[in-house]
């Protein structure tokens, strides 16, 4: 054992997904995963969160066995991979950079034709279990219209479709709410949910805090390839300081009383401002609003968002394209 890995921590029992180490570098020369310890609790929705070219998409291609690691490794369901993905790889549902579907197959026969290449798949019970797949992603109605009629959305609702025919203990997820609409992202989430309390471990990337922080109970943040924290999702907002936000008409000279008073990062927008709290009694710092003719509508510390947590960590905002 070499100096680095008798430094990492060893695998808990338990994790559905374990990695140690994993790096990738392309032939270009490309660092896009650079050392990665990641350990996904079982029964946990796990948010794999990171700006665009963070390397989500490579870690999960690594998991799946699709790409081979550089260094590292990467054990999933307590199996290495990818040298195991021949049994490892029936208990995984996946849906990664969209689902391959026949646009010219209604939803309905795109389901029936994949569950037919699976060769454990039960031909007699073949329909009632696409019916429930269907069912489970709110498709039936539309389960009769051919698959290049359908809205992104509903593609998207396809490939879990897909994923879901068999049983499965992990579901992964790539960006799984990429591209639908506000009602289609609330069908997929509550989904989600659904699938994690039947005990599915359910690993979802996403570039969406406010999405990791309605859905899921732990997340892994990542930047540039390296992994800034991981934990659950409580436990790292908790570790951000909240912002304290003051509601005046008169921002500008709130800004002012705000500095003087030590507060940091003082932002304004609208009829806000906000700031780092300065490490004082606030109740001083709202008296000198007032004292220096600040209209004071509202004073208060908003709780810390994992948003505010990335920014903290990493000293970079969030970027949140596409
Ligand atoms: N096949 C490849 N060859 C060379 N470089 C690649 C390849 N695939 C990805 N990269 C690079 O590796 C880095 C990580 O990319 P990756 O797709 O894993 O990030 P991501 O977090 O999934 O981002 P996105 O949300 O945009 O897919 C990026 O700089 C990307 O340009």
């Amino acid at each position: 054992m070499d100096a680095a890995s008798a430094a990492r921590p060893p695998e808990p029992e338990g994790a559905v997904i374990a990695t140690r180490g994993l790096t990738k570098r392309y032939r270009g020369g490309q660092l896009a995963v650079d050392g990665l310890d990641l350990t996904v609790p079982a029964g946990s929705v796990f948010g794999f969160l990171g700006p665009n070219g963070s390397g989500k998409t490579t870690t999960i291609r690594m998991l799946m066995g699709l790409i081979t690691p550089t260094s590292g490794t990467a054990r999933v369901l307590g199996s290495p991979m990818p040298g195991a993905g021949r049994t490892v790889l029936p208990h995984v549902g996946a849906l990664i950079e969209g689902p391959a579907l026949y646009g010219h197959l209604h939803g309905r026969d795109n389901l029936l034709r994949y569950d037919a290449a699976d060769p454990t798949a039960d031909p007699r019970t073949r329909r009632a279990r696409v019916g429930a797949a269907l069912d489970r992603v709110g498709l039936t109605a539309a389960a009769g219209k051919k698959a290049k009629a359908y809205s992104l959305g509903m593609k998207q609702r396809l490939g879990i479709a897909c994923a879901l025919l068999q049983p499965r203990r992990l579901l992964v997820l790539d960006e799984p709410t990429n591209g639908l609409d506000p009602q289609g992202m609330r069908e997929i989430r509550s989904l989600v949910r659904e699938l994690a309390s039947d005990g599915t471990t359910v690993f979802l990337s996403s570039h969406l805090l406010d999405e990791i922080e309605q859905v899921c109970t732990h997340a892994a943040v990542m930047a540039r390839g390296r992994l800034v924290t991981q934990g659950a999702v409580a436990d790292l907002a908790a570790g951000a300081r909240g912002r304290l936000t003051v509601t005046t008409p008169d921002t500008a000279e709130a800004a002012g009383v705000l500095k003087d008073q030590g507060a940091a990062d003082v932002v304004t927008d609208g009829d806000q401002v906000t700031a780092e709290p300065p490490a004082r009694d606030l109740a001083e710092v709202n008296a000198a609003l007032v004292a220096a003719g600040v209209r004071v509508r509202g004073f208060g510390v908003r709780r810390a968002s994992l948003e505010d947590a990335f920014v903290a960590l990493t000293g970079e905002g969030f970027d949140v394209a596409g």
